[in-house]
């Protein structure tokens, strides 16, 4: 047995940080990986989307150049091989940085295996035992692959498979229309593919306002790729080479032709091969580690963070629960995960950066509110780049005066949502930027004219 004064399982995005400050505080860790250091974000999630969506962006924008004026010489065509060996070198530098930064700290040890409590205080991996006074769980998730009518039947690919793939599906079924599904469907749409969506909820993107779903399937529809909303009886069958996707309950129904099936309907969390019976930690009944508001489980001495305690899905929440837990632990903190506002985007193009309420939860929250929205064809640097679609918009408390939240739907929307993400987290009035002298020509230039404009009721009813 040998004895740590820290274990942290998992090395995504809450683990290796984690490691370097109980490092930094002179602690012994042990950090046990059990497949690819950098976890999900790294090697089969944000990285290799980003730098797709990068290549796919690049791709769609040559396809306008009559747009800008210029023209290429011919159809632009896409080298599938060259963009997956694009995204395999991003992979790879960020998880060889990772490594060697782990591998850089003096009292941090990397075990390569899995890891598994035998009790609370105890773990096994590769048949060693080790113990510590401290375990920090970081195990992440994997795709949800649920049980559907033919679903064993049929090849069907994950996120880990697509960020791999080095050829052009003819003919993409997508099951999910959220964040996975809507960023690999336009990038494979402009890589070449004809690509469907089939989504059970009756919108895309459901957790959003109507109005940001309608605009999304808007794009995504102008570039040609077909949604199926209100998808009620999903199943799938061989048919020949390819693949039937079967997705209304109708009579007459016909099924999807499919080369590839994407599945991107939501992730589990990796805790049922984790031994958390033997070391008594709580789940939930999705499997998530039940955690309190300073990410400390119902076992006394272990934590969870990242997307296996339930309380964030994305890989800046996960590094705020190492945040949290760092400052608690080491700086005497008394930091927790309800102070932190909701803030994520969506990567189709162009993005959608969001922050807070929706407009439907700000209503149910009783408050008197005040709206304000303003489409992206009355943002200059828009127009000027040739990118119009979408729109920014605002809700805010009318007694307050403080935002409650926002959605930009635009280009650089990604970016320009922390101008409004900082003012709410400073506290700040909507009268703050008042005097503010933004820089012209940006998207963010017009998050004041977009405050002034705050009213009752939008001008759209
Ligand atoms: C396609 C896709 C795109 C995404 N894009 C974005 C994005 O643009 N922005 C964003 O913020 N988020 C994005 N996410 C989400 C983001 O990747 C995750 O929220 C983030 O990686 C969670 O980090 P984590 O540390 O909790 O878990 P992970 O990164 O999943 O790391 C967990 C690690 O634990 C290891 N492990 C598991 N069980 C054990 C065990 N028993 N023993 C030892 N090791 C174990 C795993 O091998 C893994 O390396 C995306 C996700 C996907 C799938
Ligand atoms: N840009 C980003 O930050 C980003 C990008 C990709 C992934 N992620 C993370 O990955 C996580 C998983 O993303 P996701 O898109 O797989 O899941 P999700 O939970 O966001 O959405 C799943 C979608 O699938 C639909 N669905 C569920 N079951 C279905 C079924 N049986 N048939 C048809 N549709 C069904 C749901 O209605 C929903 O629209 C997200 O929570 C997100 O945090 C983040």
């Amino acid at each position: 047995m040998r004895n740590f004064d820290a274990i942290i399982i998992g090395a995504g995005q809450a683990g290796p940080p984690l490691a370097g400050r109980l490092n930094d505080a002179g602690m012994s860790v042990a950090i046990i990986e059990r497949h690819l250091v950098g976890g999900t974000c790294v090697n089969t999630g944000c990285k290799p989307t980003k730098t797709l969506v990068a290549s796919a962006y690049a791709a769609h924008t040559a396809r306008r150049g009559g747009d800008y004026g210029f023209s290429v010489g011919g159809p632009i065509t896409v080298d599938m091989k060259a963009v997956a060996a694009r995204a395999a070198k991003v992979i790879v530098d960020s998880r060889e940085g990772n490594e060697n930064w782990l591998s850089n700290m003096d009292h941090v040890e990397l075990i390569r295996g899995q890891a598994r409590f035998e009790s609370a205080t105890e773990i096994a991996v590769n048949g060693e035992r080790l113990t510590a006074p401290r375990f920090f769980i970081n195990v992440g998730g994997r795709a949800s692959v649920p049980e559907m009518p033919g679903v064993g039947d049929v090849p069907v690919l994950t996120n880990t498979d697509m960020v791999a793939l080095d050829v052009l599906p003819r003919q993409l079924v997508i099951v999910g229309g959220s964040y996975i599904g809507l960023e690999f469907a336009q990038m494979y749409r402009r890589f070449g593919s004809e690509v469907t969506i089939v989504e059970r909820q009756d919108r895309l993107i459901a957790r959003e306002d109507p109005d940001v779903s309608a605009a999304v399937r808007g794009i995504l529809e102008a570039e040609g790729v077909v949604v199926r909303t209100g998808a009620d009886c999903i199943g799938f069958a061989r048919a020949g080479e390819g693949i039937a996707v079967a997705v209304d309950c109708a009579d007459d129904a016909r099924p999807i032709a499919a080369t590839h099936v994407l599945m991107a309907v939501g992730r589990r969390p990796n805790t049922d091969d984790l031994g958390l019976d033997a070391a008594g930690v709580a789940v939930d009944s999705r499997g998530f580690i039940t955690v309190d508001d300073y990410l400390q489980t119902n076992v006394p001495g272990i934590w969870a963070l990242g997307d296996c305690n339930g309380r964030g899905a994305f890989t800046h929440t996960a590094y705020n629960d190492f945040e949290i837990v760092a400052a608690n632990l080491l700086d005497g903190e008394d930091r927790r995960v309800s102070q932190r506002l909701p803030g994520y985007a969506l990567y189709i193009d162009p993005p959608l950066g969001r922050v807070g309420m929706t407009d439907e939860q700000a209503g149910r929250s009783g408050r008197r509110l005040l709206f304000s929205k303003r489409p992206m064809t009355r943002v200059g640097r828009a127009v000027e780049k040739g990118e119009t679609q979408g729109f920014m918009k605002m809700v805010a408390d009318a007694d307050t005066r403080r935002i409650l939240g926002a959605a930009i739907l635009g280009t650089g929307g990604d970016e320009a949502i922390h101008g409004i993400l900082d003012m709410m987290n400073a506290d700040q009035s909507i009268d703050t930027l008042r005097w503010a002298v933004p820089i012209h020509p940006t998207v963010s230039e017009l998050i004041p004219t977009v405050l002034l404009d705050l009213a009752t009721a939008l001008p759209d009813g």
